[in-house]
């Protein structure tokens, strides 16, 4: 009998936790072909005098990052990531995209060379050269196995209350598709596999700069219409950029949960656009009510915003991706907010 599928979440924040209590049901619920136990990867911490580690593992709860959300009793928590990942068969990738790279490098050389990752994880990577790397391109070359994607409509707390949503994986590997769904799918929370697994993951990233651009609209006081007519020029620029840089992309992607449904719920439900709004109402930098508001949870749309300029300011294009670059100059104190209106009024797709 083929030995049973090792999982490791790597990665406990607010998804990650989220995402270990529906896997960790999901392996119970399939002891062929998954083993019972569901190890997590914890940044150990301190929380009210106790290791988190130590309260996920007596309490089942992570009372940080998913406080009031039961988590099944068989998700370890394990506060060295190399013990976490050790013989792990699937390794979910769920963590701030901005320390993928550290956590890579802690695992060369260890991890099961027949593993197979899926990254969670939203944003890029700047490359050498001008250019950006998907996270799955990371996780990839530094690990050298096999990376998916999961993207999806997927406000983590929304999920960790089993309300219904759907998500996307995409696989380059057909093969290992049907094993991702059914570690990852319940009744409530509905998942489509497709082979574009490029698009996925950049809808994913750059679905949080236009959440961004969402928030500043909303705390300029503008209603509805305005953030609608952000989501549609900032989906006008993600197309765009799909076409431009990934021209295999399939146009179709957009349609599933990674694209119009994930851009759609982070514009309204997400803590991007949250603490995007909070910059304009209180003038605060984006770093310091990132951590006033958050409680150690992380941002992506400031970074990736940051991570697309680097790569559109080196190919000279920044004017082809207006709406990006105008939220990232905002961002950086490059730009006054009052300026936003400008650029989505001057927009190229109204010439
Ligand atoms: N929260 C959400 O609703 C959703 C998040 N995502 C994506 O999932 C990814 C992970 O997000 P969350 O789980 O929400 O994380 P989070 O935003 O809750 O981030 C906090 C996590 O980062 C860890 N951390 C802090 N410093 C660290 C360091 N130096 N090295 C490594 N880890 C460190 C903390 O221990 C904690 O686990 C992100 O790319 C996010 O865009 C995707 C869908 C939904
Ligand atoms: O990715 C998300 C929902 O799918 C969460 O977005 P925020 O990081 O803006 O909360």
């Amino acid at each position: 009998m083929a030995s049973k599928k090792k999982v490791c979440v790597v990665g406990s924040g607010n998804w990650g936790s989220a995402i270990a209590k529906i896997v960790g049901n999901n392996v119970l619920a399939q002891t062929d072909p998954f083993d019972t136990e569901v190890r997590m990867w914890v940044f150990e911490e301190t929380v009210e005098g106790r290791k988190l580690t130590e309260i996920i593992n007596n309490d089942h709860v992570n009372v940080k990052y998913l406080p009031g959300i039961q988590l099944p009793k068989n998700v370890v928590a394990i506060p060295d990531v190399k013990d976490a990942a050790e013989n792990a068969d699937i390794l979910i990738f769920v963590l701030p995209h901005q320390f993928v790279r550290g956590v890579c490098k802690q695992l060369d050389g260890k991890v099961n060379p027949g593993a197979i990752a899926v990254s969670l994880i939203k944003g890029f990577d700047v490359a050498d050269g001008g250019g950006i790397l998907l996270i799955s391109d990371v996780i990839r070359e530094m690990l050298k196995i096999p990376c998916a994607a999961l993207m999806g409509a997927n406000i983590a707390n929304e999920v960790a209350k089993e309300n219904y949503c759907e998500a996307t994986i995409g696989i380059k590997v057909k093969e290992h598709g049907p094993l991702l769904k059914d570690l990852f799918q319940t009744d409530y929370f509905r998942i489509v596999v497709c082979d574009d697994e490029t698009t996925v993951e950049v809808c994913g990233a750059l679905k949080n700069i236009v959440a961004v651009g969402a928030g500043f609209a909303d705390g300029l006081g503008y209603g509805d219409n305005t953030k609608a007519a952000v989501i549609r020029l900032g989906l006008m620029e993600m197309i765009k950029f799909c076409e431009v840089f990934y021209p295999e992309s399939n146009q179709s992607t957009f349609l599933e949960s990674c694209g119009v449904a994930d851009l759609v719920t982070t514009c309204y439900g997400g803590r991007n656009r949250k603490v995007a709004e909070a910059f304009v109402k209180t003038g605060k930098s984006i770093e310091a009510l990132e951590a006033e508001m958050l409680n150690g949870q992380k941002l992506q749309g400031p970074p990736t915003a940051y991570e697309v300029n680097y790569m559109l300011k080196n190919k000279k294009m920044e004017d082809r991706f207006p709406l990006f670059t105008a939220i990232h100059n905002i961002c950086k104190g490059n730009l006054e907010v009052q300026k936003f209106m400008d650029c989505l009024k001057n927009h190229p797709e109204h010439m």
